[in-house]
């Protein structure tokens, strides 16, 4: 099949769905099928009408095999930005979509849109994994920061960036557009929110000096709707607790803080049969629930998470939706069996529209 052929193939599959859940009548979808049919011919691609951008957006939300917090997929807002072509164009709407999702920390789920490569442009695309997060730099006495931040950070460092080396510096933006070079752009400060780590019976938890960032927003998946793929398709919900507890902190290649938490707990680590890092992961979990409730910021416990994921499971059979999932990333990293997601298999098929990573596209 050429290439035309199979985009036409997946326009028709996604607008025929898009159309059936929006309540359009047949005599629409017909006519919208066939502009489509003629701008393909003609040009080799097709432009998405906000509304099918709109709601095929929503859908990739909702197909993500991933995703725990799929219960909220209708609510998302979403940020048509295909006009904009210009690097420092793109930055402001970057920051503009960090300060409207924080919305003083009750997060609102968004997702900002720019332009998908065409016959003649190169499309735009950010080259951060999530456009707030901790820099990691390398040193001889071990690493600054975040380590999976390395890579990254090095990029940036040797684009002329420079950190401030502590272990929480913000890292800045790396947009490309169309053939040009890749720009960066520093964050101001004034608009990431982030909470500062205190634990509600250990006092001296807050000298660890740990703090984590509001909200996470993930820039280096394409989004997929009817055979266009949209490679700057920046999005972002709330986190999870044990993300941020359970592996951002704890895992030993990132910022390894169960020893460290162990011991101000006065629990020895001598011997791994106290169990003392299963008590340390759980009261790093509570601080950090504790720490964002108390400044307003939206985070979800995984029991109420999968909670949540069990309702949608509902709803999607209501729907007569197939649910499709992936259950090495829905249970989660502590307690799994204590939720029911643990208790039940889920069908990894890959529906459209979706998110891809840049590693999961073959052409
Ligand atoms: C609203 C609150 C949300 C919560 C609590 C939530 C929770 C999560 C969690 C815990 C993961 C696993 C992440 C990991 O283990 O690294 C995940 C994965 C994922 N989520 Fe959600 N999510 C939310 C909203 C969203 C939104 C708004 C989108 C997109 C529009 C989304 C799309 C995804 C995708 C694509 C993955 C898989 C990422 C990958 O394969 O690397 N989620 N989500
Ligand atoms: N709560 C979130 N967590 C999340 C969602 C998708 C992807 C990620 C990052 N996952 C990659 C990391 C690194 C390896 C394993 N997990 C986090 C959200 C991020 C953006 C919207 S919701």
């Amino acid at each position: 099949m050429k290439a035309r052929d199979i985009l036409l193939q997946e326009a028709e599959d996604y607008i025929k769905t898009c159309y059936t859940e929006l309540g359009k009548t047949e005599q629409e979808t017909c006519a919208r099928l066939e502009e489509i049919r003629q701008e393909i011919d003609q040009g080799g691609t097709y432009e998405h009408t906000f509304e099918e951008l709109e709601h095929g957006a929503k859908m990739a939300w909702r197909n993500s095999n991933r995703c725990i917090g799929r219960l909220f997929w209708d609510s998302m807002v979403v940020r048509d930005q295909r006009h904009l072509e210009h690097p420092e164009d793109i930055y402001a709407s970057l920051l503009n979509h960090i300060e409207s999702a924080t919305n003083g920390g009750k997060i609102i789920p968004t997702i900002s849109v720019f332009k998908p490569p065409g016959p003649n442009s190169e499309g735009v695309r950010i080259w951060n994994h999530q456009l707030i997060r901790y820099a990691g730099y390398e040193t001889e006495s071990g690493i600054i920061g975040d380590p999976a931040s390395v890579t990254f950070t090095k990029t940036c460092l040797d684009m002329g960036w420079n950190g401030n080396r502590t272990d929480f510096d913000v890292l800045p933006l790396l947009i490309q557009s169309g053939d040009s070079d890749p720009v960066l752009f520093n964050i101001p400060d004034e608009l990431v929110l982030e909470v500062p780590l205190t634990h509600p019976d250990y006092p001296s938890f807050g000298d660890l000096g740990l703090r984590w960032y509001a909200v996470p927003i993930i820039s280096d998946m394409l989004l997929v709707i009817g055979g266009i793929r949209y490679t700057a398709a920046p999005f972002n919900g709330w986190y999870m607790a044990t993300e941020i507890g359970a592996r951002n902190f704890a895992d030993e290649n990132r910022y390894n803080a169960l020893p460290h938490v162990a011991e101000l707990m006065g629990l020895s680590t001598a011997s791994e049969t106290t169990l003392w890092r299963d008590r340390a992961l759980v009261e790093m979990n509570v601080a950090v629930l504790h720490s964002y409730k108390q400044a307003g910021v939206s985070i979800v416990d995984h029991h109420t998470a999968a909670a949540q994921f069990k309702l949608f499971e509902q709803r999607e059979a209501e729907c007569g939706r197939p649910l499709t999932g992936y259950w090495n990333w829905l249970i989660p990293p502590i307690s799994p069996a204590t939720t029911h997601i643990f208790h039940h298999s889920y069908d990894n098929t890959l529906v459209f529209p979706n998110f891809l990573k840049r590693s999961e596209i073959n052409d």
